[in-house]
């Protein structure tokens, strides 16, 4: 049985973009995809800015009655307390956030965040309604000292959704991290490989049925002209886009990549 899964653009804005900045494209967007008539029922899109544009962000989507989702860039695993600098996901689901991201390569790398840290974040974020999305890949060195280059970031995957409630949505990315922000982009038949392992694995930790609607997005330099290889594999089921989501073009045109493929 083929599931149904509707596929998800999100546009990982990154430290771009201040709340006046946001609050024009967002507007900007939803006028370009609305004048290309968009379905959104067809194809999902969410922007995740920075913190401080999400009020902004919630304010003009709820007042605007947007189709356009949106979602943070990460939280802390601590509802509340002394944790200075950090975001408690419960902030963020009183904002509406609908997703998170948890365990960027960025984050991984730049802040140290282990399996167990993204882990708990996973858990987090579901306390409160978010809806994580979980990112897992492997470094060039990863790939290039193992035989099974899909071994890196199903351990991640493994570790990152232990005691996963049995009623848990979520969104898994694949990020390549030698292809973030590189140009690089991972062949389409590499992205699926990888991919069609984490849907495997899933599968075996939740179950056939449930893997099977599962959203498993990739991510590393998509661009308006590999969106449409990358969207034709059967377990890739959206983008996570960095630099080309902050250009309304490039964005728009990602999100209606059937336009280009006549799928
Ligand atoms: O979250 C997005 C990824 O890091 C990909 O970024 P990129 O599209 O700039 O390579």
């Amino acid at each position: 049985m083929v599931a149904s899964r509707t596929p998800l653009m999100a546009g990982n804005w990154k430290m771009n973009m201040n709340h006046l900045q946001a609050i024009a494209f967002v507007q900007k967007l939803a006028w370009t995809l609305k004048d290309a008539e968009h379905d959104y029922d067809k194809v999902e899109v969410a922007v995740f800015p920075p913190f401080t544009d999400i009020r902004s962000v919630q304010t003009l989507v709820s007042t605007d009655k947007l189709k356009i989702g949106f979602g943070a860039q990460d939280c802390s695993q601590h509802d509340s307390g002394a944790y200075t600098g950090e975001t408690s996901a419960e902030f963020l689901a009183a904002l509406d956030t609908k997703y998170v991201l948890v365990g960027h390569s960025e984050r991984r790398t730049l802040h140290n965040e282990t399996d167990e840290i993204c882990q708990a974040k996973v858990t987090a974020a579901l306390r409160h309604g978010l809806i994580p999305v979980l990112c897992v890949g492997e470094t060039l060195e990863q790939r290039e000292a193992s035989d099974d280059p899909a071994s890196i970031a199903v351990a991640q995957l493994r570790k990152g959704l232990e005691n996963l409630p049995a009623d848990a949505e979520i969104v898994i990315a694949y990020e390549p991290v030698w292809a973030i922000g590189t140009g690089k982009v991972a062949t389409a038949a590499q992205a699926q490989e990888v991919c069609h392992a984490i849907r495997v694995e899933l599968a075996t930790l939740l179950g056939d049925e449930r893997a099977a609607g599962i959203r498993i997005l990739y991510g590393g330099s998509v661009k308006p002209d590999n969106v449409a290889s990358i969207m034709r594999e059967p377990d890739i089921d959206g983008a996570l886009v960095g630099g080309a989501s902050l250009n309304i073009d490039d964005f728009s045109s990602i999100v209606r990549y059937t336009q280009h493929v006549g799928v």
